[in-house]
């Protein structure tokens, strides 16, 4: 893996993630989406899926909504003192060129077949009763870096729904938007859905930041 390089920003910077080699932008006015392949190898892939199926537990939202279907899948939260991980951590961390003080420890996802996470916002709705518990110390999501660890044999692709916009997995696949359009405004365009996995099993490892620092 390379030494990725000390990260500053305390938010992300469009020019330097797409400055970054083999970075896409999706086109779309509404939504800054970005799309870099193989940004994980597949060893790093596999090395994080063994530690989602060793800790894994049933996910959990915010604002439950009544629906015990809306996130069905397993999730996994990797340990902030493991010394792969920190490496995992420091290049998004860098990619994003994000203070690492604002993210979130990194989360696995895990879906077996039929399991999904509906659609949904990954920042926090201000007005929603859950939000002073998640969000009083270190404020809501800014940006969210999220890599497919691999490629389930059919679904599981992540839909984007108001910009028309589907994803397929694919192993080391990191996909990076801006949930804001400015402080204090949230982009309801970046609704998603991580859609039923059809067949075989699908990882995805999800790194969120915070507008202030994390904890
Ligand atoms: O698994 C996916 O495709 C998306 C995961 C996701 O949206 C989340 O964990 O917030
Ligand atoms: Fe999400």
């Amino acid at each position: 893996m390379e030494t990725p390089s000390a990260p500053t920003g305390l938010d992300a910077d469009p020019a330097h993630i797409a400055a970054q080699p083999r970075v896409q932008k999706v086109p779309s006015s509404a939504l800054t989406l970005f799309i870099r392949r193989d940004f994980l190898s597949p060893e790093e892939c596999a090395e994080l899926i063994a530690r989602i199926d060793r800790d894994r537990r049933p996910s959990t939202i915010a604002d439950a909504n009544g629906d015990g279907y809306f996130r069905t899948s397993e999730t996994c939260d990797l340990d902030t003192a493991d010394p792969f991980v920190r490496l995992i951590d420091a290049k998004l961390c860098a990619f994003s060129g994000i203070d690492p003080a604002h993210g979130e420890p990194i989360q696995g996802q895990r879906y077996e077949v039929g399991q999904e996470f509906k659609a949904h916002t990954d920042f926090f709705d201000p007005r929603g009763s859950d939000f002073p518990k998640y969000c009083a110390v270190a404020g809501n999501r800014t940006w969210t870096l999220m890599a497919y660890l691999n490629q389930p044999a059919a679904g599981g692709a992540t839909r984007f729904p108001k910009i028309g916009k589907t994803i397929q997995p694919e192993t080391g696949k990191l996909l990076a938007w801006n949930n804001r359009t400015g402080p204090g405004a949230y982009n309801d365009a970046t609704l998603h859905h991580a859609m039923k996995v059809r067949s075989g099993v699908k990882y995805v490892i999800t790194k969120w930041y915070r507008e202030r620092p994390w904890g």
